[in-house]
């Protein structure tokens, strides 16, 4: 009776539907899509629009209402995800938490994520997360490749919070995560593989003509299988010899049920470990990048923000955690202006809906415009720029009245386990990143500044991340050099 009563009611508005095809030469096929996303519901006048391709039916919510709504008020409904063929099937990571419907492997492996990382528990990785940013700092004083540096001490850094591996020990693993970050942002990239609109060509042989996802997926497979695997076993063998030094995985298996089923918990265990080590890295990493670009395009932003830091540091002290509530500009530096993942990870709805007078039909797959949410004019007047202060009252204190950057961090049951995580290692990372450095344009080859310019890759993808970008890094004191236990020239 609920699928008949709700299919009394019509579909969202949206472009008009092709037979069979839908809106397939509808849906954006270049960059930027959550751009076009708002141009559609502006057309439609609508925060929910439909669009279908292929027999897939898509919901796009362009409000934070909308979202909050249906992600939130009616998580029991829409907190599953979209099977990708090529993603889940062929390479072969449909078991973890990110990738999960919302079955039971799903919500036992959140149990593991938020019991282990938790608001709380989180500030027990305060010290790696200093060690590591200091890392950083030093990387940066020479860079020749500022992304490369941020992706290197950032893998290092959830290296050692998932497993507890560190230095020489850790490259190996470094490596592998690397690369196999890189084929998942490849693999969910919309429209990359035809195999997940049309499923039947996963059967096709991998000799047959134009059968090359195929080959690239057995290749993906044995890189998720190393990923997976190899970390994981070393903190167990560390574990079993006494060496371990706490870290998710350690924490995880020593909280383990022993009147329960031992190596099932320990397989749920490896895949949680593995969902925190793809989630928190390339998140990190173009944040970061972010933030170091509006500090390159602002430099007034940049001069405040270190009036800020050196009103409460003595000359030559890094910042410390505890310093966090004494720096609120600081805070607002990063997440609004550039969210990593406009469109979040789409969600599907598990039963036929009604929302607004309208049917969001079963199997659904739910994208809540993030861009849009953080770019509303009534929350953030001016929306386009990059103004931190917008985020504090006339006091210089944090304002409540302003909506935060919660969207950037997805909805409701699907909230991302790894916020507080996050959010600690991007204020340590940019605090300390401002107390160091002077971020300024290049030298051109007539010896002036060069341009400041921000580009963002412009090709069709789910990450919103700026262009490989130069920068001079120069050192605000000499006083520093001691801190870091190094020479800057
Ligand atoms: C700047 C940093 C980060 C951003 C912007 C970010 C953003 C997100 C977003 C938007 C989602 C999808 C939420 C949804 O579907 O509603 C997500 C999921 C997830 N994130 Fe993060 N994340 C960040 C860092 C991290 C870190 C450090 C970790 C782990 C230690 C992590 C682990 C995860 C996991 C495991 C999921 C999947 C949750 C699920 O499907 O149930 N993330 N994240």
């Amino acid at each position: 009776r609920r699928w008949k009563d709700s299919r009394q009611y019509p579909l969202p508005p949206g472009p008009k539907k092709l037979p069979i095809l839908g809106n397939l030469f509808d849906i954006p096929r270049k960059g930027f899509i959550w751009l076009d996303y708002i141009e559609m519901c502006r057309k439609y006048d609508s925060d929910i629009i439909h669009l279908s391709a292929l027999g897939n039916s898509i919901i796009i919510l362009d409000s934070v209402k909308a979202a909050s709504d249906l992600l939130e008020k009616r998580s029991s409904l829409y907190s599953s995800r979209p099977k990708s063929v090529m993603l889940n099937e062929l390479v072969g990571w449909g078991a973890i938490a990110i990738t999960r419907p919302n079955d039971d492997i799903w919500k036992s492996q959140r149990r593991i994520l938020t019991n282990a990382i938790s608001p709380t528990d989180v500030k027990r990785f305060h010290p790696k997360q200093i060690a590591t940013t200091h890392e950083l700092l030093r990387a940066l004083a020479h860079s020749d490749d500022i992304i490369r540096d941020l992706n290197m001490w950032t893998t290092v850094l959830i290296t050692d919070i998932t497993y507890g591996i560190q230095g020489e020990e850790a490259q190996p693993f470094i490596k592998t995560a690397i690369e196999a970050v890189e084929t998942i942002t490849i693999a969910t990239t919309p429209g990359a593989f035809a195999v997940d609109q049309i499923s039947i060509l996963k059967y096709v042989p991998e000799w047959f003509p134009g059968a090359g996802f195929k080959r690239k997926a057995r290749e993906w497979n044995l890189l998720r299988t190393k990923m997976t695997e190899d970390p994981f076993r070393v903190t167990k063998e560390r574990m079993a010899a006494g060496t371990a030094t706490p870290s998710l995985a350690s924490i995880a298996l020593e909280k383990m049920d022993l009147t329960k089923d031992i190596a099932q918990q320990e397989e749920l265990i490896k895949a949680a470990s593995v969902t925190a080590h793809i989630g928190g890295t390339d998140t990190i990493v173009v944040t970061i990048a972010s933030f170091i670009l509006a500090m390159l395009m602002n430099p007034d932003i940049q001069t405040r923000a270190q009036l800020e830091l050196d009103r409460v540091l003595a000359p030559g002290d890094l910042p410390t955690f505890s310093l966090e509530p004494d720096l609120p500009y600081i805070q607002q530096l990063f997440g609004r202006h550039q969210p990593v993942v406009p469109l979040c990870f789409p969600h599907l709805v598990t039963e036929d809906d009604v929302y607004s007078g309208y049917l969001i039909p079963k199997n659904s797959i739910i994208m809540p415009n993030v861009w849009s949410i953080l770019h509303n004019e009534e929350d953030y007047p001016d929306p386009y720029e990059f103004n931190p202060s917008r985020f504090l009252d006339a006091n210089g204190r944090i304002d409540p009245s302003v909506k935060d950057i919660g969207p950037a961090f997805g909805f409701g049951r699907r909230t991302c386990p790894g916020k507080e995580l996050a959010m600690a290692s991007l204020w340590i990372r940019i605090a300390s990143i401002l107390t160091c450095y002077k971020i300024e344009p290049e030298i051109d080859e007539h010896g002036n500044l060069a341009e400041r310019k921000a580009e963002w890759y412009p090709g069709l993808t789910m990450f919103n991340h700026p262009l490989p970008f130069k920068c001079r890094f120069i050192p605000r004191s000499k006083d520093i050099e001691a801190s870091l236990d190094m020479k800057f020239t």
